[in-house]
C-alpha cells in the first residue's frame, strides 16, 4: 500500500518549552500509528497540526494527492478527526448529531444506516435524548458513531484519546473497528494512554523512540 503522509523536521515550542524537534515519520495506507507520550508532551498539538488546525508546529508535512488540497494541507473531506473533547452538540439528539456530522462531509446516509450506527455504539433507545443529558461515555459514543457508518470517501481517521470514558466492552469494540478499518486499507493516526493490542500498530513516542 502507498505512502499517505511523510513528515520531516517537525518542531514545536510552547511557552519556551520545546515539546519536540527533528521529528520525522511516515504513515502508509493501512497503518495504525499510535502516538504515545506523557501528559503535555504535545500529542494533541501534533494531531491538530496533522489535520491542519494548528500552526504552532514548524516543519514539512507532505500528503499525496488526492489527500492534499492545493495548499498542500490535508483535505478535510477525506478524514474524520475526533478531538479530545467529543465534538457533540448538546442540544441535539444522537441521531441529529450523527446526521449533522455526515452532512458536513456531504454524506446523506439512509435512515437505516444511522440507526445501525447508533445501535452498534449502544445508543438505541437514546436516539431522541438531547446529548447534554447523556453521560460522558454516552457522549463519547455519539462522537464515535460516525466511525460505524460506511463512508467510502473517508481514508483517514485522526483520533485523539478515543477510548476516554468508554467502558471495557466499548473499548474492545472500538479497537476491533479500528483494526477492521485499517485492514480494509484505511489509515488511523491516534493518541491513547491505553495500549492497543493490534500487532500491526506502528508507534511514535514524543521525545522518545520511533518504530
Ligand atoms: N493553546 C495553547 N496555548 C499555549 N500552550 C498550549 C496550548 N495548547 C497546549 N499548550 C501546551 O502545549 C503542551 C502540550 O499540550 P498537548 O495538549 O499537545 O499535550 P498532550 O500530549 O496531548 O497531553 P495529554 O496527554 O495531557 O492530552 C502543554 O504543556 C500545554 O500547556
Amino acid at each position: 500500500m502507498g505512502q499517505l503522509l511523510s513528515a520531516k523536521g517537525l518542531y514545536c515550542e510552547r511557552d519556551e518549552r520545546v515539546l519536540f524537534q527533528d521529528l520525522e515519520f511516515t504513515v502508509n495506507q493501512g497503518d495504525i500509528l499510535h502516538i504515545k507520550g506523557p501528559n503535555g508532551s504535545g500529542k494533541t498539538t501534533l494531531l491538530r497540526r496533522i489535520v491542519g488546525l494548528s500552526a504552532v508546529v514548524e516543519g514539512e508535512m507532505h500528503w499525496p494527492e488526492p489527500l492534499s488540497q492545493q495548499s498542500g494541507r490535508l483535505s478535510a473531506e477525506l478524514c474524520w478527526y475526533l478531538a479530545h473533547r467529543p465534538a457533540v452538540t448538546l442540544l441535539q439528539t444522537p441521531l441529529e448529531n450523527l446526521a449533522f456530522s455526515l452532512a458536513l462531509h456531504n454524506v446523506i446516509p439512509k435512515q437505516e444506516e444511522l440507526w445501525h450506527a447508533l445501535e452498534t455504539v449502544g445508543l438505541r433507545g437514546y436516539e431522541d435524548v438531547p446529548a447534554g443529558s447523556l453521560s460522558a461515555g454516552q457522549q463519547r459514543r455519539v462522537a464515535l458513531s460516525k466511525l460505524y457508518v460506511n463512508v467510502p470517501s473517508i481514508q483517514l481517521w485522526v483520533l485523539d484519546e478515543p477510548f476516554t470514558a468508554l467502558d471495557v466492552q466499548a473499548v474492545a469494540q472500538l479497537e476491533a473497528r479500528i483494526e477492521q478499518f485499517a485492514e480494509a486499507g484505511g489509515t488511523v493516526i491516534m493518541t491513547s494512554h491505553h495500549g492497543l493490542k493490534h500487532t500491526a500498530v506502528k508507534w511514535l513516542e514524543l521525545g522518545g523512540k520511533q518504530a
